[in-house]
């Protein structure tokens, strides 16, 4: 770049940086991107539609640059402009006729940057799955008209994991036919909803239902908070915003204080249970069938997960093919690209090759939620808790995987990395959201692993198990590692193998140490606090293990070009490889494998960082994420990084003079103070 071109800051080449084209020239994959481009949309048709809604989008100032703009924004503008993004959203739906797959993807394009998601996230699929048919004909079309905006209000100030702990308070009151709700204690505030601070007028507010002095568990009531005219909270209702969080300040997570708060005896969702007028209750189905919407969220989570990493992946794979740094060989006159080293590789590549998998996967678990949906939509629940683990357990993996490769992202791009501009500081943040919200990670391991121990006691009993846990029934004499040679290390089908073992015997182990615990006389909640890390424990291996074979049969279901099947391949060989050596020490613990195969895994696992090098860069260009969408100077496709970043210090507010203010306020009086304005 010439010293003019410095000095003007506005200036990106037009060109793409040769560094980032010479990737591209040099890649074999490069001519089939948009076949893996297809298979991440669902087809070529729906490539064209993502980019139509991109164009839409990105041609409005008012999302062009929602990536990054908050950054420089006080609170209160950023939740006013996410207002406004979510009013334009929903007005763009409308004017452009779209599904709602339509309407998500455009969420994705805006990289959530809008205040009123938990409208689209909770509330709608809630009313759809906690009404009667009456109430769904009464609420829904209000609410995908968007003439009601709503939340999930769910979790208290004193309690988010135990919902038997839940403490608001819908008592019947048959004379008016009306439920009063009450939040009692300060424990009992609603606390965290999303857009209930400033934005919804509708809430479904989870409560324990009262009748006649009797508790009858956790209940949806659909309340209005607002008054519809002035927005002003209505009667008994208290409401505000929790106040700035890590990230997510677009969004009004809020405080609610019920009192004496009057809805009809209509506004309780009723499709798993009944009040009737007399205030006479009744249920139908499983008793966690109010727990059905957070199924699907975090089923919902597990895609987001994936859309992250493969955000932050393009991110580091293009910054590392253009930054130089050191040199490997003396000789050479050029520094070589950070790419180049092993070490950088093995920092960017686990979370590419993860963002692969989790996509196979998030789309495997979907469609096994919608059919499992489709059963209990006609009554049918036996599924219920085998999809209740997957969805539990997949989330709490996927969300714990997605942070520690985010944050060993934001690392392998230097103190670049560090900048709010690099975007991956915002999404580390915005990922451990995810660790924490639908259901805590621990608390889910811990449901996955209720599970596998009841199925683990069933197979004992000689139950013949289906699912995923099928496996529990397994002989574990007759096993022996399958892997014999170097290069079965490349063999997927034989590492699922080994993956199976390895959760089996920890699956049996944590139900041995439980037995051994109560037939040594400890009570079953002591023995099963006892436990409760090697319980988690299991409950990972299980997961791996459920994520290994559905990435592999999901990658085989595939018809795709030669090429493609190899890049692909070469990063499900990685993905599966790296994770055992990441756990090594249980793989050899439990005698899945010996140490001969750790070390042959650990030669293929550095084998497959060369193989997949040269197509990194065509990888995450696959994705076609737009500029806008992950809004990262270190990112765009362009790889004019430096200039890129030169040109985000025009968006700095103190660079918008020469001389601060404080200068005259502080530092000149305080410079002055001896009378050295002679020197
Ligand atoms: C690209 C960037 C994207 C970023 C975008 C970010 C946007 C963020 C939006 C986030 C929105 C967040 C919303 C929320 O967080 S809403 C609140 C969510 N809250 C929770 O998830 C609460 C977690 N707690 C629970 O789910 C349960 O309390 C828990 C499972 C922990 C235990 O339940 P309970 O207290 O009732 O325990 P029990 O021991 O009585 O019951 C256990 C039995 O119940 C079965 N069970 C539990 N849950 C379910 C379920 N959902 N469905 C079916 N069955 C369930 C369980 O299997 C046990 O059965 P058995 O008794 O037969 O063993
Ligand atoms: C960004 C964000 C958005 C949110 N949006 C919403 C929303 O829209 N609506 C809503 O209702 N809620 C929302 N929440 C709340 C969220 O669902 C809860 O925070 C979450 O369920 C965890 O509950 P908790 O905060 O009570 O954690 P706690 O349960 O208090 O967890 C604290 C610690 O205790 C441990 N622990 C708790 N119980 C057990 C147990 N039984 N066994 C072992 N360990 C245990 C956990 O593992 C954890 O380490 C949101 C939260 C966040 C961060």
């Amino acid at each position: 770049m010439s010293a003019a071109a410095i000095l003007d800051l506005g200036k990106i080449p037009s060109k793409v940086n040769p560094e980032l084209q010479s990737e591209r020239d040099c890649s074999s994959l490069t001519p089939y991107i948009s076949e893996i481009t297809a298979i991440v949309d669902g087809g070529r048709n729906n490539t064209e539609k993502r980019r139509q809604i991109e164009r839409i989008l990105f041609k409005d100032p008012l999302f062009r640059d929602c990536a990054i703009d908050s950054v420089y924004k006080p609170r209160d503008e950023m939740y006013a402009r996410g207002v406004e993004r979510s009013v334009r959203l929903f007005a763009l739906k409308e004017e452009y006729n779209w599904t709602d797959e339509e309407f998500g993807i455009a969420v994705y394009v805006i990289n959530h940057q809008y205040s009123l998601g938990l409208h689209t996230v909770m509330f709608i699929p809630a009313l759809e799955r906690l009404s009667t048919e009456q109430q769904k004909a009464k609420w829904l079309h209000l609410a995908r008209n968007y003439q009601i905006i709503g939340t999930y209000a769910q979790t208290e100030l004193g309690h988010g994991t135990n919902l038997q702990g839940l403490e608001t308070i819908a008592t019947y009151d048959a004379t008016t036919e009306e439920f009063i709700l009450n939040t009692p204690t300060v424990t009992s505030i609603k606390w965290w909803p999303g857009a209930l601070g400033k934005s919804v007028n509708y809430a479904i507010i989870l409560a324990t239902l009262i009748i006649d002095g009797k508790k009858h568990g956790m209940h949806p009531f659909l309340t209005p908070l607002r008054s519809t005219e002035d927005h002003k909270p209505l009667p008994g209702v208290k409401v505000g915003d929790i106040g700035p969080k890590l990230t997510f300040n677009t969004v009004d997570n809020g405080y609610l204080i019920l009192n004496n708060v009057r809805i009809p005896r209509e506004n309780m969702l009723m499709k798993n249970a009944q009040v009737s007028r007399e205030g006479h209750f009744t249920s139908r189905g499983p008793s966690k069938a109010n727990y059905s919407a957070m199924i699907l969220v975090r089923v919902t989570i597990v895609n987001w997960c994936s859309v992250i990493l493969s955000n932050s992946s393009t991110i580091t794979v293009r910054y590392s093919a253009v930054r130089r740094q050191s040199t490997l060989d003396s000789s050479s006159e050029k520094e070589s690209k950070i790419l180049d080293y092993q070490t950088q590789q093995y920092k960017v590549f686990p979370s590419l090759a993860t963002a692969y998998a989790l996509f196979f996967v998030s789309k495997t678990l979907k469609n096994r939620y919608l059919k499992t949906y489709a059963e209990i939509m006609k009554g049918n629940f036996k599924n219920l808790p085998e999809i209740h683990c997957q969805s539990a357990g997949m989330k709490a993996l996927s969300a714990e995987m997605t942070v520690e490769l985010l944050e060993i992202s934001r690392q392998a791009c230097g103190g670049h990395g560090y900048l709010a501009a690099s975007a991956l500081g915002d999404a580390v943040a915005s990922a451990k959201a995810l660790v924490t919200v639908e259901g805590e990670n621990t608390v889910l391991y811990l449901q996955v692993a209720r599970y596998l121990m009841k199925r683990f006691a069933a197979a004992v009993s000689g139950e013949r198990l289906s699912g995923s846990t099928e496996y529990l029934c397994m002989d574990p004499i007759k096993y022996s590692c399958p892997i014999n040679s170097p290069g079965d290390c490349m063999n997927v089908s034989l590492l699922c193998q080994v993956y199976r073992f390895r959760a089996y015997r920890m699956i049996s182990k944590a139900a041995r140490m439980l037995q051994r615990d109560i037939e040594g006389g400890k009570k079953q909640h002591k023995a099963m606090n006892d436990n409760l890390v090697q319980l988690v424990r299991a409950a990972r291996a299980h997961l791996l293990y459920c994520m290994m074979v559905d990435y592999k049969e999901s990658m085989n279901q595939l018809q795709i070009s030669v090429p493609v099947s190899k890049a692909l391949n070469n990063l499900l060989v990685f993905f599966t490889v790296f994770n055992i050596v990441k756990n090594a020490g249980d793989f050899l613990e439990t005698e899945s494998i010996g140490l001969p195969q750790m070390e042959w895994l650990k030669e293929t696992e550095v084998k497959m960082l060369a193989e997949i090098r040269p197509d990194a860069v065509s990888l995450v260009d696959a994705f076609d994420i737009h500029d806008n969408t992950h809004g990262s100077v270190l990112g765009c496709y362009d790889g004019n990084v430096y200039e890129r970043m030169l040109k985000s210090t025009q968006n700095e507010p103190l660079n918008q003079c020469d001389v601060h203010y404080s200068f005259h306020q502080h530092l000149k009086p305080f410079l002055q103070r001896n009378n050295t304005s002679k020197l």
